[in-house]
């Protein structure tokens, strides 16, 4: 096997997909989805997690008065139409194995999320794609990503990021100085105050003892080169 793992959970947050005046840029979605086919064709069980930050999250709700609740489906059906937007770029490239699971029930555009079925699929070559995060408010998809990962019995989650090569130890866009870790334990997500994902994420990869490895993305073919082990990343274990 050509990549470090056999199966893997692949968190996209909203950003990934778009331009500075678009929710979706066609190059960003191009991009991705050429790398996801040739991941999947070279044998890599793969389910996406993406997120809605592109088009909404639950927090602009207080802008206008709206309950937290509601901002926050909003923020599920916005991962919803990402998830319906990579789906169709990549079986525009050819690939026809492709799911779009969704944990709010949509039936007329994707299949109500099942792990049996999505652990069968995945074992025939088909990639997964996770909508509507975990279908309750107040979480995040990278709380749904690890949720995923672990139902899928996936041996990482690849957290994308837009920019930044992983983790540091304060943000690197506002501190020049900041000093990479190329490795981590999870307790140190907590006691550093790492702003990596949320803790309700980190603590669950902990308990299921699931590592997380931070990369950019953001990158000719950065999603291949760190699964091939040619990208410096983050790797959060133990
Ligand atoms: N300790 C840290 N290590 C890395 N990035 C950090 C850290 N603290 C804050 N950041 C900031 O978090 C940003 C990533 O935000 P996030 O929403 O998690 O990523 P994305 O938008 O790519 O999903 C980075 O671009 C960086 O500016
Ligand atoms: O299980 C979930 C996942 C997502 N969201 C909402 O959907 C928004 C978009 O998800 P997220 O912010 O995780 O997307 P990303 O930042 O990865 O683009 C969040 O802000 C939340 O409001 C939610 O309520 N529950």
């Amino acid at each position: 096997m050509k990549y470090k793992y056999n199966t893997v959970l692949l968190k996209l947050s909203g950003e990934a997909l778009k331009s500075e005046t678009e929710i979706y840029n066609k190059e960003q979605l191009v991009g991705i989805a050429k790398q996801i086919v040739e991941l999947a064709k070279n044998g890599l069980k793969l389910g996406i997690v993406i997120g809605g930050g592109n088009i909404w999250r639950g927090n602009l709700g207080k802008d206008i008065d709206m309950p937290q609740i509601n901002a926050d489906y909003m923020g599920m059906l916005a991962t919803v139409m990402n998830g319906l937007a990579l789906e169709s770029t990549i079986k525009r490239l050819g690939y026809e194995k492709v799911n779009v699971y969704s944990s709010l029930p949509i039936e007329t555009v994707t299949d109500d999320y099942n792990f049996k079925r999505a652990r069968l699929s995945m074992n025939e070559g088909y990639i997964s794609i996770f909508v509507g995060g975990t279908g309750f408010s107040y979480f995040s998809t990278d709380t749904n990503s690890v949720i995923r990962a672990i139902e899928i019995k996936a041996d990482v989650v690849m957290m994308a990021k837009n920019g930044v090569k992983g983790v540091y130890d304060s943000d690197p866009k506002i501190n020049p100085n900041a000093k990479f870790y190329s490795e981590l334990k999870y307790s140190e997500i907590s006691e550093k105050k790492l702003r990596v994902m949320d803790l309700t994420a980190s603590t669950l990869a902990q308990d299921a003892n699931i590592p997380i490895e931070v990369f950019d993305m953001q990158g000719d073919n950065n999603i291949i080169k760190v699964l091939e082990g040619k990208l410096e990343s983050t790797i959060i274990k133990g």
